[in-house]
């Protein structure tokens, strides 16, 4: 599948990939990947082990360089140049599976840290936020659901409100970009189905891409569904439409 360069010129896009491949020991981990995601879109990216899907968020997130392709980010920014840092600095935010909160910190400590413009964990701490900061958090507090938990130790949180206090603070980086992978391991289905309404409001305000594995998950987050095989889009669109898909059951749903 490719998307043709005057496609990507006309039409407003977040993340613009086209014929990204990485080899490692000569073996393609992506494979010609492309795929194209506009503002204030979510995509769900599932695919069996192995189809890639880390890969593919290393070379957007400038961990891993491609070896060959086009990664263009807002219709402007050529990821493929900047270093992980850079890349977090233009706007995309990058959460991994496992949540990385400060354990002895509260939820609301944490999150000031992850301000942008950069915070010291003493400037943190003395509490000296502006007027509008302080209602920016308050403000991601609520969308994260966790306004009554705001001095609790973020040690001393379910998993599930880890994650969202971890969402949280990419939040506070004011992503254009939000890049989750697997946010829903390990949650209860309640926190699960709570996730999947707190993506459907942040998708209004960025552009989210979910790599998951949980069908119920993904089905909740009722969005366009890329299956990803050998490094390559193998089918695109609703879930329905890719659960359908004859390629798909036989490399992945039906295993
Ligand atoms: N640094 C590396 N060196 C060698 N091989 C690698 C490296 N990183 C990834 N691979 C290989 O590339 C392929 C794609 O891996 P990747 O982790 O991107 O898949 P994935 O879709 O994220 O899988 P999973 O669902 O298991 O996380 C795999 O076969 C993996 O072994």
């Amino acid at each position: 599948m490719s998307i043709s360069k005057q496609h990507h010129i006309d039409t407003p896009s977040v993340l613009y990939m086209d014929g990204v491949s990485v080899s490692f020991d000569g073996f393609k981990a992506l494979n010609s990947l492309s795929m194209f995601i506009a503002p204030g879109e979510m995509r769900a990216i599932i695919g069996p082990n192995g189809a890639g899907k880390t890969t593919m968020m290393d070379v957007i997130t400038g961990k891993t360089r491609p070896d060959s392709g086009t990664i263009v980010f807002n219709n402007q920014h050529d990821l493929t140049r900047y270093d992980e840092a850079d890349v977090a600095n233009l706007g995309v935010g990058r959460k991994f599976q496992k949540p990385s909160v400060i354990e002895s910190l509260t939820v609301f400590e944490n999150l000031e840290m992850s301000l942008k413009g950069g915070r010291s964990i003493w400037q943190a701490l003395m509490h000296r936020l502006s007027g509008a900061q302080k209602e920016k958090l308050d403000e991601i507090l609520e969308l994260v659901n966790l306004s009554d938990r705001t001095h609790h130790l973020a040690g001393d949180l379910s998993h599930g409100q880890k994650q969202w206090l971890e969402i949280g603070m990419l939040l506070g980086q004011e992503p254009q970009l939000l890049l989750i992978d697997e946010p829903a391991a390990g949650m209860t289905d309640e926190e699960t189905m709570k996730t999947a309404e707190l993506f459907k409001t942040l998708a209004k305000k960025h552009s989210l891409m979910v790599v998951e594995h949980d069908m119920d998950f993904i089905e909740a987050l009722d969005c366009k569904v890329t299956v990803l095989h050998e490094g390559h889009v193998l089918a695109e669109g609703s879930l329905a439409t890719v659960k359908a898909n004859p390629q798909v059951i036989e490399v992945y749903l039906g295993r």
